[in-house]
């Protein structure tokens, strides 16, 4: 079978850091992403989505080059650290966007849309604007938008960060209940190893924009073969 996501080769330079990954990963994984902070890891999600682009090697997802697709275009959600909601559109408005840009929803799409929303425990948030919410309302809305849009490939970026410890755990298993309704692939990054191992059976671990480590989750925190994995876990920079 095809990987669902096959990253060959793909380079990309951002200011003075250069970034290489080349990995793949079956349909239906969970794969967390750990590292240091500034090594990559949001780089690594924002190639696969499309909001960046390789300056050499192709990105493909289920067995097509997407590299020059735009992100609509290639079957991906993207949940941000930001939530990236729009401020003047209610709740309602902003799930249905993810659905149909041209907001022409039909029934089913809305039931969706009121579905998400309580499956996230925010029903009858419809009509209020973002502003309105706490940070991690929001941050819910924009889980309730990615689940609603039920794409092949989850990316999400600290997504559970800020919601306490519970309502993280409750996140957790609901995005293992939609990635499994739509057999999807789910990438995500977290700085909280316990969340990693709850939720993902396998890791990437990217230091200074390489993957130091590419493999199953268990048994990763133990490995002591990963200089760099130690001095993430102490806190501190690799010396
Ligand atoms: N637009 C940009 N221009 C220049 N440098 C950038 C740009 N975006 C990111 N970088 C640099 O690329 C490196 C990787 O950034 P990235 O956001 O992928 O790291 P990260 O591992 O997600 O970090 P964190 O855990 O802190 O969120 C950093 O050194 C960052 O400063």
């Amino acid at each position: 079978m095809k990987p669902a996501i096959d990253m060959r080769k793909v380079e990309r330079k951002l200011g003075d850091r250069q970034m290489a990954f080349d990995f793949s990963r079956p349909r239906g994984s969970i794969t967390a992403i750990l590292g240091p902070s500034g090594s990559g890891k949001s780089t690594l999600l924002n190639l696969i989505a499309g909001f960046l682009a390789p300056d050499r090697g192709q990105v493909l997802i289920d067995g097509t080059d997407v590299s020059h697709l735009p992100p609509g275009e290639r079957g991906v959600s993207m949940v941000f650290q930001d939530n990236n909601l729009f401020a003047h559109l209610d709740i309602a408005t902003n799930i249905g966007l993810g659905l149909d840009p041209a907001l022409k929803l039909d029934g089913t799409q809305k039931d969706r849309v009121a579905a998400s929303l309580e499956r996230v425990g925010l029903a009858g948030y419809e009509k209020r604007l973002p502003g309105t919410l706490s940070g991690g309302e929001r941050q819910r809305v924009a889980l309730a938008r990615a689940f609603a849009r039920a794409r092949p490939v989850l990316l999400l970026d600290e997504p559970f960060d800020g919601l306490g410890p519970g309502l993280a755990a409750d996140m957790i298993s609901l995005m293992l209940e939609i990635r499994a309704d739509v057999d999807a692939t789910v990438m995500m990054v977290t700085h909280d190893p316990r969340e990693a191992e709850s939720a993902a059976d396998q890791v990437l671990f990217i230091d200074q924009g390489r993957i130091a480590a590419d493999g199953p989750m268990s048994g990763f925190f133990e490995r002591s073969d990963l200089p760099a994995l130690s001095a993430y876990l102490r806190g501190r920079p690799e010396a």
